[in-house]
């Protein structure tokens, strides 16, 4: 079986870790995941991605995923309860199923990244974060797809507090820090798992569906990390003060229009030189063929061998075992 061989080992031996994404559907979300595996390569991960696929997904995606070096394991759909809710965007409700990531209790250690995210540099040592918090950044409640929320409907954000003050005589507390559910970091359990999916069918849904259950549910123990690491693009209008792209590592596609492959620069903020310069490196990462996926083949494997003789010696290396067979 082919292998992926990596870099240096990390201090400490070996960490069983690796990122994952969602795909659900026939669409062109699979045309994100392409991307961000060619991503990984690019910054060099050490670590594997692992794509949790909905029942819905199609062999030819799946075969195109693992060729690209993904591990593909299939989960079924969660539902939320029966509910009147209108979701800020319909399709959310198949975004529940992102839970079932805390089943993969084979790893330590996870990164989940939306399809509609690419990583620019390597985050590797996200996997070195203390266990016990919830990683991820914070969320903005600018955008109109926020419009149904008492956030948007005051002008207030987390992001500068101070604009427009949180009307506490009026409406007590304001709201603890709220997380984009694009991107976080997390660890497999199957007790969360069950405690996660069990606590849903008794949560009444919410305009912003699993983003909103995961904030509550982890409320206690979510720790905000920087903009770098998640930049949601409308921040780069709404929050400009808080956005250096040259340390940006992460940027997600999630405004209205800047999905990179099936943009048409149309939409509002979208004519944008920095959004248009983003869209650009994404298709430069996706169109690059050598950043396609190398299955070591025989004559590699017998390369491999002596590589791995070599880098075993030095001490320095860390053999990723390659995707299984989904
Ligand atoms: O048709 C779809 C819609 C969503 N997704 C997955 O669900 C995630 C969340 O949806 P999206 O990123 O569109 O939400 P946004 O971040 O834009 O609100 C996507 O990134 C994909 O990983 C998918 O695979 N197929
Ligand atoms: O199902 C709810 C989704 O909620 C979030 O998307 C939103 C949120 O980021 C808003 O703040 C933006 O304004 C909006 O564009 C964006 O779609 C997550 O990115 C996504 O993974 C998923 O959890
Ligand atoms: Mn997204």
């Amino acid at each position: 079986m082919a292998a992926q061989i990596t870099g240096n080992a990390k201090e400490g031996g070996e960490r069983r870790a690796a990122y994952v994404t969602f795909l659900a559907g026939d669409g062109d979300y699979v045309k994100g995941v392409v991307g961000l595996a060619k991503g990984f390569r690019k910054v060099r991960s050490s670590y594997p991605l692992v794509v949790a696929v909905l029942p819905d997904v199609p062999q030819s995606h799946r075969l195109e995923l693992k060729e690209q070096g993904c591990i593909i394991r299939e989960i079924e759909p969660v539902y939320p309860p029966e509910n009147q809710t209108k979701f800020a965007m319909a399709y959310y409700v198949i975004n529940y199923s992102k839970l079932r990531i805390w089943n993969f209790v084979e790893y330590e250690k996870m990164v989940y990244l939306d399809a509609d995210i690419q990583v620019f540099d390597n985050i590797d040592h996200l996997f070195d974060l203390p266990d016990g918090r919830f990683y991820a950044v914070m969320d903005c409640f600018c955008e109109k797809t926020w419009s149904h929320s008492k956030q948007y409907k005051i002008g207030y954000c987390q992001q500068c507090p101070d604009r427009r003050p949180w009307p506490v005589d009026e409406l007590g507390p304001p709201p603890a820090l709220y997380f984009n559910a694009g991107m976080f970091v997390f660890e497999p359990h199957a007790t969360t798992c069950k405690s996660l999916l069990s606590t849903l069918q008794i949560t009444t849904p919410t305009l912003f569906a699993e983003q909103d259950y995961l904030n509550t549910y982890f409320r206690d123990t979510y720790e905000p990390i920087s903009v770098d690491y998640n930049l949601v693009m409308a921040m780069l209008w709404r929050h400009p003060e808080k956005v250096d792209l040259e340390k940006v590592k992460v940027v997600h596609y999630c405004a209205a229009g800047s999905k990179p492959w099936r943009f048409t620069g149309e939409e509002e903020s979208m004519d944008r030189e920095d959004v248009q310069m983003l869209v650009k490196k994404w298709w430069e990462i996706y169109n690059d063929e050598s950043l396609d996926y190398k299955g070591l083949t025989f004559a590699g494997d017998r390369r491999k061998k002596t590589v791995i003789a070599a880098m075993e010696r030095a001490g320095k290396m860390r053999y990723v075992s390659a995707p299984s067979a989904a």
